[in-house]
């Protein structure tokens, strides 16, 4: 099932945890060099799909390939070619910054330099502190420096901004870009769509355990999902709305029917936040008579 520029090729993918189906026979492909985003609800089965490719998880079935080689039967030179920040690691121990990175550059081939790691997430100043000393997201910078001092050419991201302050998160982006530029592929997952829509060039929706939508960053939702929304106020007070391709032309005939400035008057272009809050309410509606039956 090998192609030559697939990093990762998962094909109908299922994990059961008892009765309950976590993930049910999920397919996406990452090429290589591609930032792929994972999106979905919380217990939509992002972590468990993630925990199975990385080798941390058995699967019920389906097939899955990872830089050319099962993760079930992947050996200690495969997962040197991982790079993985998981969603928690609680780093909390009694070592430095620096002590920490180093020990565990020690057991990568080609490891990158531990003070070009610290300064890229940002912790030159703490880089003699001992971890346990620093914030919740200073402890998570040092996650995402221990995620990638190996020089992975894959890289598992699992929300990993969570608790950065935005100053940081924007300083994160750019170390992504940076790896992104070098050829590191990329399988990021987050809550933050902003974040998805910065990093990633394609994106799968999963919602309960099932992929929902897969495509390019700016394709996920369909085209009539980016349709421009003018919105304003009749003089009654009712909110009017109307979807157009052409917003000039409607705030033009809107205004010209006013004769002047119509109240609240906004052109919305839908966010990838919004279209993906419509996607897995729709998926959220269509589930509910099956949940209730089960
Ligand atoms: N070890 C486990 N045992 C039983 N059920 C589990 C286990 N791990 C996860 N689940 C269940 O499987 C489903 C998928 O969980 P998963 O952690 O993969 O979701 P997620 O998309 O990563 O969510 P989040 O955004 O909250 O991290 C959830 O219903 C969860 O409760």
């Amino acid at each position: 099932m090998t192609t030559n520029d697939a990093a990762v090729q998962v094909r109908e993918l299922r994990k059961t945890y008892g009765q309950k189906n976590a993930v049910d026979g999920v397919s996406f492909d990452i090429r290589t060099g591609e930032t792929f985003a994972l999106l979905g609800p919380n217990g939509a089965g992002k972590s468990t799909t993630i925990e199975i490719l990385e080798g941390y998880r058995s699967r019920t079935g389906g097939e899955v390939s990872v830089l050319g080689t099962d993760p079930a039967k992947g050996g200690l030179d495969w997962k040197a070619r991982l790079g993985i920040v998981l969603q928690s690691t609680g780093e909390t121990g009694l070592v430095t910054v620096a002590e920490q990175l180093k020990h565990f550059a020690g057991f990568y081939p080609n490891p990158r330099d531990v003070d070009e790691v610290i300064a890229a997430v940002g912790l030159e100043p703490q880089a003699k502190t001992r971890i346990a000393k620093l914030s919740g997201g200073q402890q998570r910078r040092v996650d995402v420096a221990l995620g990638i001092v190996g020089r992975p050419e894959l890289l598992f991201l699992d929300e990993p901004t969570t608790g950065f302050d935005p100053e940081a998160r924007r300083h994160f982006w750019q170390v992504i870009r940076g790896l992104k530029a070098e050829g590191t592929t990329i399988l990021l997952t987050t809550h933050y769509l902003d974040e998805a829509a910065q990093l990633a060039d394609r994106a799968g929706v999963i919602a309960g355990g099932r992929l929902v939508d897969i495509g390019g960053i700016d394709e996920i939702g369909g085209a009539d999902a980016r349709v421009p929304l003018v919105r304003w106020r009749d003089r009654d007070g009712a909110l009017r709305e109307e979807r157009t391709h052409e917003p000039g032309r409607v705030v033009a005939s809107v205004v010209a029917a006013f004769g002047g400035e119509p109240a609240d008057l906004e052109v919305i272009r839908p966010s990838l936040e919004d279209i993906y809050l419509q996607l897995v309410r729709s998926v959220d509606i269509a589930a509910e008579p099956e949940e209730v039956l089960a």
